[in-house]
């Protein structure tokens, strides 16, 4: 069986302060059986991975360079991310696909990076609203998975992990219905299949947008939901560790 994961994308917030007190209270909680990982800013991360030396949480980065090193500035190199303790990495988030023009190829290149580091690759995918209403959720979907599924190799796969986020339900309190977030994971999941059977039997496909307290238990128990990918209340150690307890 797959173990779920409940990862927090911070996305740009938080201050050291906040780290500190968010960390603390998360691990003086019992943890969640589900694996819970926690995605804060570039410039927290080695607080972070400090804060959560031998706890258990897992850490990672919101995103990583496409290229290995050299004359890039402002970029993070994957290897640096390792260095500081990161073990995964999101990457192609549907902001970072609008606001920085992230194609499908370059969210490849950055995949291949992160599983050079030794990182995992945690690859969003999702349609937006005018995309669903247009019947094309289908289609969009796998040509973004299909970029990574036939872009790496099936032992490099076996890696990644997907996070399926429809941008309508991003931040807007409008969370897919179970049913309509399975029928996306099951897409997925035969996409997988196609690759490799076995890897689609292992590979995690987490569900995210608008993801609350209230609502991931029903999320979580569809067949193909293997766990979540939370921006809003991962930032509340409440919210996200009740969320995590959904996934037990
Ligand atoms: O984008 C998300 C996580 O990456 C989802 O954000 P919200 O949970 O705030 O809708």
């Amino acid at each position: 069986m797959r173990q779920k994961l409940v990862a927090g994308n911070w996305k740009m917030h938080g201050s050291r302060e906040m780290t500190d007190a968010l960390l603390k209270q998360l691990l003086a909680a019992r943890l969640p059986t589900a694996a819970m990982l926690v995605c804060p800013p570039f410039p927290y991360l080695q607080q972070a991975a400090s804060s959560l030396q031998g706890s258990g949480v897992l850490l990672g980065a919101q995103d990583c360079a496409a290229n290995e090193s050299g004359a890039y500035t402002g970029e993070v190199a994957a290897t640096m991310l390792a260095d500081l303790g990161v073990s995964h990495v999101l990457l192609g988030h549907s902001e970072r696909r609008q606001y920085q023009q992230e194609t499908d190829a370059l969210v490849l290149q950055k995949a291949q990076q992160a599983l050079a580091a030794g990182l995992k690759p945690v690859i969003c995918v999702g349609e937006t609203l005018a995309e669903r209403e247009a019947g094309q959720t289908e289609q969009v979907v796998l040509r973004q998975a299909q970029a990574i599924l036939q872009g790496l190799t099936a032992q490099q796969l076996q890696q990644v992990i997907f996070a399926y986020e429809p941008v309508w339900a991003i931040g807007t309190g409008l969370t897919a219905t179970p049913q309509q977030a399975q029928d996306v994971h099951a897409l997925l999941r035969s996409a997988v299949a196609e690759v490799s059977p076995q890897l689609a039997e292992t590979m995690l496909l987490l569900y995210g947008g608008s993801v609350k307290p209230d609502n991931a238990a029903s999320l979580f128990a569809m067949t193909d939901i293997d766990g979540g990918l939370i921006g809003g209340a991962s930032l509340d150690a409440d919210q996200f560790l009740a969320i995590g307890y959904a996934a037990e």
